[in-house]
């Protein structure tokens, strides 16, 4: 499956910049794009009449194809614009429409909205009037759609520059950019679509695609599946939730090593009590260890630290979440073992990595760089990112993950495909897709506990 590319707003320009070199005629990409968008609104079947806002760029140049096109095919259609056209090819789609141009501040609200006034060319907030004014109208429509972008979002960063409403439709043209997928502007998008507009891009930056499994072969057994060890600490619960995830992954076998008692969990799993650093170290050296997890349940006190140091000293592929973030806190750019993944949450993120400048998507492409690690930020915009530049982000997520312990499993399930796979990148990916698709087979207002029993399935239908 080829994944859906994520482009900032300077890598389109250079898309694009490079299929006009290659011959397209740019005036031939807008209606590209501007039919692509037209046919979208009318499959969605509301033949009512339909109100298009055109701003000053070649957004607003989008929008007047679309109005034309819609009203070809007998959609009553009018147009508010901004003011005049600024661009060559804003002008030529404006000079195509030959019905009135209406002011914005004037346009009378109508049943369908599209907004067309700015898109990734947007540098700073809209004016509040006209912020205000497209709020209002959008409020008023039984069905909005957004042209590449909802006015008023940062392209890059999906930052708010200035007030923006909730659509029904955003159609993302040609790539998604970052906003589409990053928090808060990803809340605005409603559903999201993206019209190919027959350009070649990178796709190094991706939507995370679902991935494809593979059942064990005749000749599996557990350990050729993947061992995985859990190194709890004090707290028996979220080692045991990571544990079971672990388990449900797809790997052959799991180990929980624990410095307490363990409480019952699965007879599956294989539990050794050990309190002693020491010990746990000679124990981590087994040489059929595939993925080693740290953080769930390990505490913070003195002797979980010299539980993560044997961790970190063992030599075998690692993940590290929870408290063994904070704990390396400080030295992380010196004590993560090249090649572990990290999941850190957002106060996690910070704590490691301090302020970093740029969008989400920069921000932990920067942090796998500093460590050699791959990182997943997680969130309702979980980001996956590799030293390597790639990156992968999540979208329309169940927001019901937003309850405890749901990271303990996510973590179980990294440990679990990295075990299976060796490939620190597609396991995060793979375990984070995985993740998404058993809370959406859980339904509402589950509990972690409950992701457990939904792996299975959620396995089953990516073989
Ligand atoms: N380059 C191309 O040929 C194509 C571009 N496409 C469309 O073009 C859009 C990008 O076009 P542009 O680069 O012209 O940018 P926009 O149309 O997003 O807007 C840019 C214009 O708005 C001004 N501006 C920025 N922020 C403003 C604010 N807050 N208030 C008032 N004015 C503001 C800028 O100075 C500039 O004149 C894409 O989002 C997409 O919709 C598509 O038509 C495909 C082809
Ligand atoms: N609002 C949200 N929408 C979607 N997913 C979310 C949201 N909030 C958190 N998540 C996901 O839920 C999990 C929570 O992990 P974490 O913060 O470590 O919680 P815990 O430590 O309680 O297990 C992560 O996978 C995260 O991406
Ligand atoms: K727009």
């Amino acid at each position: 499956m080829v994944p859906d590319p994520i482009l900032t707003a300077e890598a389109m320009r250079a898309a694009e910049r490079a299929a006009f070199d290659a011959g397209v005629d740019p005036y031939e990409l807008m209606e590209r794009a501007g039919a692509a968008a037209a046919q979208i609104i009318w499959r969605a079947g509301h033949r009512r009449d339909v109100l298009v806002l055109s701003g000053p760029g070649n957004n607003g140049g989008d929008g007047f194809v679309i109005a034309r096109i819609l009203r070809e095919l007998g959609v009553p259609v009018r147009v508010a614009s901004l003011g005049d056209s600024r661009t060559a090819s804003a002008q030529r789609a404006r000079a195509l429409w030959d019905g009135p141009v209406e002011s914005l501040a004037d346009a009378a609200p109508a049943a369908q909205l599209v907004d067309a006034l700015f898109g990734t060319g947007l540098t700073r907030g809209l004016d509040a009037a006209v912020a205000e004014r497209l709020g209002a109208l959008v409020a008023h429509a039984n069905h909005s759609y957004a042209i590449d972008l909802p006015s008023g979002v940062g392209t890059d960063d999906g930052v708010l520059l200035s007030v923006a409403p909730r659509f029904d439709v955003t159609i993302a043209l040609g790539a998604f950019k970052p906003a589409h997928l990053l928090q808060p502007a990803a809340d605005l998008m409603g559903r999201l679509v993206r019209a190919d507009i027959g350009i070649a891009m990178p796709r190094d930056v991706h939507v995370l695609a679902p991935p494809q499994l593979r059942a064990p072969d005749a000749v599996a057994h557990k350990y050729s599946r993947g061992l995985v060890g859990v190194v709890g600490g004090s707290m028996p619960g979220a080692a045991a939730l990571a544990a079971a995830a672990a388990a449900r992954s797809g790997a052959g076998m799991v180990r929980r090593y624990d410095a307490s008692p363990c409480e019952a969990g699965l007879h599956a799993i294989v539990h050794q009590q050990i309190e002693d650093p020491t010990v746990l170290g000679d124990a981590l050296f087994a040489p059929r260890l595939a993925s080693v997890l740290v953080g769930p349940g390990l505490g913070r006190e003195e002797g979980a630290q010299a539980r993560l140091g044997a961790v970190l000293a063992c030599g075998r592929p690692l993940v590290l979440d929870a408290d063994a973030l904070t704990l390396l806190a400080g030295n992380v750019a010196t004590h993560v073992p090249a090649g572990s993944i990290l999941t850190p949450h957002e106060g996690e993120f910070v704590r490691l990595f301090g302020d970093l400048p740029g969008s989400k998507i920069d921000r932990a492409l920067a942090a796998a760089r500093i460590t050699n690690s791959v990182m997943v930020y997680k969130g309702a915009d979980s980001v996956i990112a590799a030293p390597d530049g790639r990156a992968a982000v999540t979208r329309g997520v169940s927001t019901w993950l937003s309850t405890a312990g749901t990271g303990d499993v996510l973590a179980g399930l990294v440990a679990g495909r990295l075990a299976v796979t060796g490939d620190p990148f597609r396991a995060a990916c793979e375990a984070v897709w995985l993740h998404g698709e058993a809370a959406h087979r859980a339904g509402p207002a589950f509990v972690a506990d409950d992701l457990l029993a939904a792996l299975p399935a959620a396995i089953g239908s990516r073989l």
